[in-house]
């Protein structure tokens, strides 16, 4: 296993690249401890197959260096990297048993066939594949066959780190919390360094310690699934984590204070914020931290409510914009006029998208 460093790496598709446009990953500096579980999260196209293909060799970075506890890797092949990697189609040899799955890479690698034994009943066990080793691969369903997969990386002792690439893709839904669970419950287990990609917040956010989220070949923050959900560093976060995402207004500094459509929100001390900075100001406050005010309170009109189980979002408007609450279950929603007020502690400010420290 290995501590991975990504430094200041940059890559671009294009031979002479110029614009900003013309770098699929912009520059980058990331450092992944040994052993840990990470996950590499966001929309289509930001960047996460690109940046998966630079570690695993697939791609030599345009500028930067990528760094295996103190070695460059930068140049160096993909067999040479030791990566194991379980893609979004499970790669297996259907017309060998499950045992003979497990034991393909080690066999490879002219591992002794006791010490192979020893690794594969001891992974088979521990993916639940125990009482289907002798079974051929075919007769598996999509989740034992990725399962394989898996194993396939988990069996051998030299891999530096495992990749999955959207690994819960062609699970069926029912399944997939199953092999979700899984996952976490193997790396807690066998303290590999694992980087999960995906663009599927609950998988990321339960498989991961760190999850690094990306928008448009940037990373635009790297944390706990706890900071990601109450301190997002950029709008971007606070909107693509969290369901409903995060209440983004635009304010001003107005008079000393932080105005919303001409109306004073006390959550926020204008004293943090350097009158002198310009750039776009807006405020985010999760839905889940806002709640019904008496007077002095912002002014809204109650639309619609969803009920989403043990709570109900409302939707609350301003003017032209839309706030939506979270109100836990058993709790009253008001109807008509209403007046709402936001957490100070869970109010940020935003210069540009950017979280104002
Ligand atoms: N081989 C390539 N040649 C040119 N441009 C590419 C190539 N591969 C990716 N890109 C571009 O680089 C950017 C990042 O793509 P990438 O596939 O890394 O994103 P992604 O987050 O993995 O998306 P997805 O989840 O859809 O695979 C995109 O704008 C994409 O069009």
């Amino acid at each position: 296993m290995a501590r991975i460093t990504i430094d200041r790496l940059r890559h671009s598709y294009v031979s002479q690249p110029g614009k900003p446009e013309d770098w699929a990953l912009k520059e980058m500096s990331l450092e992944w401890e040994d052993g840990g579980a990470y996950a590499l999260l966001g929309p289509s196209g930001c960047g996460k197959t690109t940046l998966l293909n630079l570690i695993s060799g697939l791609l030599r970075p345009t500028e930067g260096r990528i760094l295996f506890d103190e070695r460059d890797v930068s140049s160096v092949s993909p067999e040479e990297r030791n990566i194991a990697q379980v893609f979004q189609f499970p790669v297996i040899y259907d017309t060998m048993t499950v045992y003979d799955n497990l034991a393909f890479p080690l066999r490879n690698r002219g591992v002794a066939p006791s010490e192979i034994d020893r690794r594969v009943r001891e992974i088979g066990e521990m993916l639940d594949l125990g009482g289907s080793l002798t079974n051929r691969a075919s007769g598996l369903t999509a989740d034992g066959k990725q399962k394989i997969s898996l194993g396939r990386g988990l069996v051998r002792s030299d891999v530096n780190v495992i990749m999955f690439d959207e690994p819960l893709t062609v699970i069926d839904p029912h399944l997939k919390w199953v092999l979700r669970s899984k996952l976490k419950e193997l790396h807690h287990r066998v303290r590999r360094t694992m980087i999960y990609v995906t663009h599927d917040q609950t998988e990321a956010l339960t498989f991961a310690d760190k999850v690094v989220v990306m928008n448009n070949g940037e990373v635009v923050q790297v944390g706990t699934p706890i900071e990601l959900f109450e301190r997002p560093a950029h709008t971007f976060v606070g909107h693509f984590i969290g369901s409903p995402g995060m209440n983004v207004l635009p304010v001003a500094l107005e008079n000393g204070g932080i105005s919303f459509m001409g109306s004073r929100i006390d959550a926020i001390e204008a004293a943090r914020v350097d009158a002198a900075g310009g750039g776009r100001l807006e405020l985010g406050v999760r839905p889940e931290f806002v709640s019904f005010a008496g007077t002095g309170g912002l002014p809204v009109e109650i639309g619609k409510v969803t009920d989403a189980g043990r709570f109900r979002i409302v939707e609350a408007r301003h003017q032209d914009h839309l706030i939506r609450v979270l109100v836990p279950e058993g709790q009253e929603v008001p109807t008509g006029s209403a007046a709402l007020g936001f957490e100070p502690t869970h109010t940020h400010l935003y210069r540009d998208g950017w979280l104002v420290a």
